[in-house]
């Protein structure tokens, strides 16, 4: 059989994968003419087996992220499986077929040699090495139409600890593919060399390059006090032209790259070392080490970026954001509700010098008046009914050093405006029922949905404090006007969903984009998080949308005025009986739910549409 489909036109000539079909047809008795059953595991069993991964997968991973959003563009399938061939997460294309998923691309699908024939998964974990498996070179035929490249992973001690896999249709020819097999491979190398600095987080690492330092570096060796090797990434292992890691560990360094530790550690973070670079050159390399900290340096994403998206208006903000988030410069976020305003100035304050001291937010809206200042100002011990017995320490001496947010500053009572003036001018606050003012070091960001200057114009907004708080203003566009809907959408129905993630179908999309979005990205996400609960399927189809969307219930906001009256008077009904309800309940979602007769997941829907808030923002 192998001597048919090696033939003249050389189909499978690849050494790897004629080694895969000896294995197939020799070793496994497999029958390249029958379907092969790809077994799936239950949901439970799955749990345990993800449990080596967890690390990747429970938190997000700028490799593995960068990677997820190239295969989605590029319409490729992301499949993780551990050691032993079970899918254990997969991030479907919302464009690409759901054949792949039924081909059984989804979590819990074995994909092994020995049951599925030769396939990059399968083929990949038998040999431990990267590979392209494209259309025929597939054992099993009905696997000829795909085409697939995956990258071994390996754990920080060097344990194979499962493989990445991107797949799509076969077209183009098999070069093509394997440029992309060249991504997964990079993936799979910062990602092993993420877990291996936390895995010796207390050795010396040494990054070895051949073209000088990079930003990234992936080839790194871990030496113990003596200069001994603890261990060395695969990416080191291939630029040593070396297969096996085992007969290195505990070798000198000065054996393995022709410097011992002392020079090493006298070298300059960054500079070339002199010993090496003799050496290396009779290898025909030009190696550079740099003594690196052995702690997780691998770079967080720009919050700002990720909060900006893909809008060019947002990016532009974001830059001038970041010039001015240390200067000392007051910023003000304006945006209807739920366009990310405090989503902003948290990553305002990430970004700033004092992103490690404590961010604090108050939304001066979701208070009654009567509340805002002890929350604000705090109390002193026993200084009014009610108030606890050994005091309270108000929000802006929480704040000290970090950033207070103030949120809904236009609901903000005037009398406290005054107070709050003189708390940023003399950076002291004195609690309520106290005499002595205590230092602080208050840095506000603020924002709000209304129009400030119309509030400063009817004097209910001083005048002094508006330009006090706003010397930068970010205005957040509503979502039916950011340029990047698109994605967004598909940025955060990947991130909603628990694994595999369902395509969208064109309608749905068309719908999405075109709809209003009253309560924009909040709303967006609960609109998803519904299809997604919805949906069984690979694609989510219209029905499986609240309807909110598909309906005629809700008309899109900028129609909002053409509205009938009956339907206004009815809206402005079901979000009073809403707010009651929910009070009544102290906003407890499952009581209010059962005492309006509506499930947990339609009450959460209304609430985000009415724009409804609760006191202490958990209940949204
Ligand atoms: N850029 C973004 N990417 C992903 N999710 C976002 C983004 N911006 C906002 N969100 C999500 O949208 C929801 C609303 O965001 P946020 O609370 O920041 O909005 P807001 O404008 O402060 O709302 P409100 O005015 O009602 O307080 C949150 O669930 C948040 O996680």
């Amino acid at each position: 059989m192998l001597g048919e489909r090696l033939g003249p036109d050389n189909r499978i000539a690849d050494p790897q994968i004629v080694g895969s079909w000896r294995r197939c047809l020799e070793q496994y008795r497999l029958d390249p003419g029958h379907a092969h059953p790809r077994p799936r595991l239950s949901a439970a069993e799955l749990k345990a087996l993800r449990e080596p991964l967890d690390e990747l997968l429970n938190q997000p991973v700028p490799a593995l992220t960068r990677l997820r959003r190239s295969a989605f563009e590029a319409g490729y399938n992301l499949l993780l499986t551990d050691a032993q061939g079970v899918v254990v997460a997969s991030y479907q294309d919302a464009d690409a077929s759901p054949e792949l998923a039924r081909k059984g691309m989804a979590p819990g699908s074995v994909w092994t040699e020995a049951l599925v024939g030769t396939n990059g998964l399968g083929t990949c974990l038998a040999t431990g090495q990267p590979i392209t498996v494209y259309a025929g070179e597939h054992f099993d035929a009905g696997l000829h139409p795909f085409s697939c490249s995956t990258a071994p992973l390996f754990a920080g001690d060097g344990s194979l600890l499962g493989a990445i896999d991107i797949s799509t249709y076969a077209q183009g020819s098999k070069v093509r593919q394997q440029l992309a097999l060249g991504l997964v491979q990079q993936t799979a190398d910062e990602l092993e060399a993420l877990l291996f600095r936390r895995h010796h987080a207390d050795a010396l690492l040494v990054a070895v390059s051949a073209r000088g330092p990079v930003a990234e570096p992936t080839a790194l060796l871990a030496l113990d006090e003596g200069g001994r090797v603890r261990g060395l990434t695969t990416a080191l292992l291939r630029l040593l032209s070396f297969h096996q890691r085992g007969s290195l560990l505990g070798m000198p360094v000065s054996e393995l790259l022709g410097v011992g530790i002392e020079p090493l550690l006298a070298s300059r973070p960054e500079s070339p070392c002199p010993l090496g670079l003799c050496h290396w050159q009779a290898w025909r390399l030009a190696p550079a080490f740099r003594a690196i900290p052995a702690v997780n340096t691998s770079r967080e994403p720009d919050p700002l970026a990720q909060a900006a998206g893909e809008d060019p208006g947002l990016l532009r903000q974001a830059a001038i954001c970041r010039r001015m988030v240390d200067k000392g410069i007051s910023i003000l976020i304006q945006g209807e509700t739920g366009t990310g305003k405090e989503v902003w100035a948290r990553a305002l304050h990430n970004s700033s010098a004092r992103r490690d001291k404590p961010f604090v937010t108050l939304n001066c809206a979701a208070i009654p008046e009567s509340l805002i200042e002890s929350e604000l100002f705090g109390y002193g011990a026993g200084s009014f009914t009610g108030a606890l017995r050994g005091g309270k320490v108000g929000k802006i001496a929480a704040s000290s050093g970090g950033t207070l947010f103030l949120d809904e500053i236009g609901d903000m009572p005037l009398a406290l405006q005054t107070r709050l003036l003189r708390v940023l001018a003399e950076q002291e606050v004195t609690p309520v029922g106290e005499l002595r003012p205590v230092p602080v070091e208050l840095n506000v960001i603020c924002a709000t949905h209304r129009e400030l200057t119309g509030l400063v114009a009817e004097g209910r907004f001083r005048e002094d404090l508006y330009y006090r708080i706003s010397a930068l203003k970010v205005a957040l566009p509503p979502l039916r006007e950011r340029q990047d809907r698109r994605a967004l959408i598909r940025r955060l129905l990947a991130e909603l969903a628990d694994g595999t993630v369902p395509s969208l179908g064109a309608e749905v999309e068309q719908r999405l984009l075109g709809y209003a979005w009253p309560g924009n990205i909040r709303q967006l996400k609960s609109v998803l998080q519904y299809a997604l609960a919805m949906a069984d399927e690979e694609t989510i189809g219209p029905e499986h949308l609240p309807d909110e969307v598909t309906g005629p219930g809700l008309a899109p906001s900028r129609e909002e005025e053409a509205r009938p009256p009956l339907a206004a008077v009815r809206e402005q009904q079901e979000r009073q009986l809403l707010l009651d309800t929910l009070e009544q309940h102290q906003w407890i979602i499952t009581r209010t739910a059962e005492a309006l007769g509506i499930s947990r997941a339609t009450l959460h829907r209304k609430i985000n549409r009415h724009g409804l808030v609760s006191p202490n923002k958990g209940g949204r």
